[in-house]
C-alpha cells in the first residue's frame, strides 16, 4: 500500500476537485493544451466541436471539449513555472492520484501537454510572426533546486550559469521526441531560455537598470554542437523539467510576437497566435 497523502499536500475542495485547478478527474483529457493568459483559452475552445465543460479558479481557466470526435482540454497557467509547477502536480494528481483514498495509483497513465505561448526572438534571422517549436529548454529560475535531479545532460544549462555568473545552478529538460516528430520542416526548432521574469530576467530596461549588463547580447552569441538559444519566455523549461519527472510527453510551440536584437514587436500578434491555434489543432486532433 502506498504512501497516504495528508489533507494539507494533497488539497481537495469541498466538491472533491483538486485544490487550484478546481478539476475532478473526469473534467480532464488526456490531451490538454495550456495557455498562459485565461482569455486565450476560449480562443481555442472556439474551434472546438462541442464543449462539454468549463471552470475556473483564480488564473486556471479551463474548457474540455471534443475536436473531430478527439476529447481535448485547454486550459490557462497565468505567467511563471511556479503556477507550471502546481499545474504540473495537479494534473499528475488528477490522473495518478486515486483523490479518495489519498494514494497514488499503480499503475500510472501519462499525458500530452502542449502549451500554445508567446515568446521573444533572441536572434535577428527569428523573425516576429514566426512559430518556433522549443526543442529544449534551459530554466534560469530556481524552481529545480526542489525536485529531483533531472536525468539529462546539463550543458546548457552549465554554459548559461558560468556566462551570466549565477550563484545557482540553472536546469535544462527536453520536448518529447513522439509530440516533436509530428510537426512539419516549416516550423522552427530551437533552445529555449525560460526565465522567472519579463524584464530584467530577460535583460529588459525600463526605469531599473538589469544587474546583468548585456544579457542578451552574452546569451544569443552561445552556441552547443551548432546550436544557439532562440527565444525568451517564462514558463516551457518548469514544463519540460515538471513533465519529465512526472512521466508526461511535453511540447512548447512558441508564437514570436518579439524580436530583441532588433527591437521590433509584432503588429499582428493576435493574428499570429490564432495561427498557431489553428496549427496546433490540426495537427495533435
Ligand atoms: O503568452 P504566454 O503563454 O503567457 O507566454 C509568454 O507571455 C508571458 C509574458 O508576456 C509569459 O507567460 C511568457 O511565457
Ligand atoms: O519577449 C517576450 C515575449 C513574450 N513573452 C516573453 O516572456 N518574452
Amino acid at each position: 500500500m502506498s504512501r497516504q497523502i495528508p489533507e494539507s499536500e494533497l488539497i481537495l475542495n469541498a466538491d472533491g476537485s483538486i485544490y487550484h485547478l478546481n478539476l475532478k478527474p473526469e473534467h480532464l483529457a488526456s490531451l490538454v493544451f495550456t495557455v498562459g493568459d485565461p482569455d486565450r483559452v476560449a480562443k481555442v475552445s472556439r474551434y472546438f466541436d462541442q464543449i462539454d465543460f468549463k471552470g475556473q479558479k483564480r488564473e486556471f481557466v479551463t474548457h474540455t471539449g471534443r475536436v473531430r470526435g478527439k476529447r481535448v482540454t485547454v486550459m490557462s497557467t497565468g505567467m511563471g513555472t511556479d503556477n507550471v509547477e502546481i499545474l504540473m502536480t495537479e494534473l499528475d494528481s488528477l490522473v495518478n492520484v486515486d483523490l479518495k483514498t489519498h494514494t497514488v495509483k499503480p499503475l500510472q497513465k501519462s499525458l500530452d501537454i502542449i502549451r500554445l505561448g508567446t515568446s521573444g526572438s533572441m536572434q535577428k534571422d527569428l523573425p516576429v510572426g514566426s512559430l518556433l517549436a522549443s526543442e529544449k529548454a534551459v530554466g534560469i529560475d530556481t524552481l529545480m533546486q526542489f525536485y529531483p535531479v533531472l536525468e539529462e545532460n546539463q550543458d546548457w544549462a552549465s554554459l548559461v550559469q558560468k556566462t551570466l555568473n549565477l550563484t545557482f545552478l540553472p536546469y535544462q529538460a527536453s520536448a518529447s521526441p513522439e509530440l516533436l516528430q509530428k510537426l512539419p520542416a516549416s516550423i522552427y526548432r530551437g533552445v529555449t531560455l525560460t526565465a522567472p521574469g519579463f524584464y530584467a530576467p530577460q535583460g529588459r530596461e525600463i526605469r531599473l537598470k538589469p544587474k546583468l549588463e548585456n544579457m542578451l547580447e552574452d546569451l544569443a552569441k552561445l552556441e552547443i554542437a551548432g546550436l544557439k538559444l532562440t527565444n525568451f519566455e517564462m514558463e516551457t523549461a518548469g514544463y519540460y523539467a515538471m513533465g519529465k519527472l512526472l512521466g508526461h510527453r511535453m511540447l512548447s510551440l512558441n508564437a514570436i510576437v518579439a524580436n530583441r536584437p532588433s527591437g521590433e514587436f509584432d503588429k499582428d500578434a493576435e493574428k499570429n497566435v490564432d495561427r498557431m491555434i489553428r496549427d496546433a489543432l490540426n495537427l495533435f486532433c
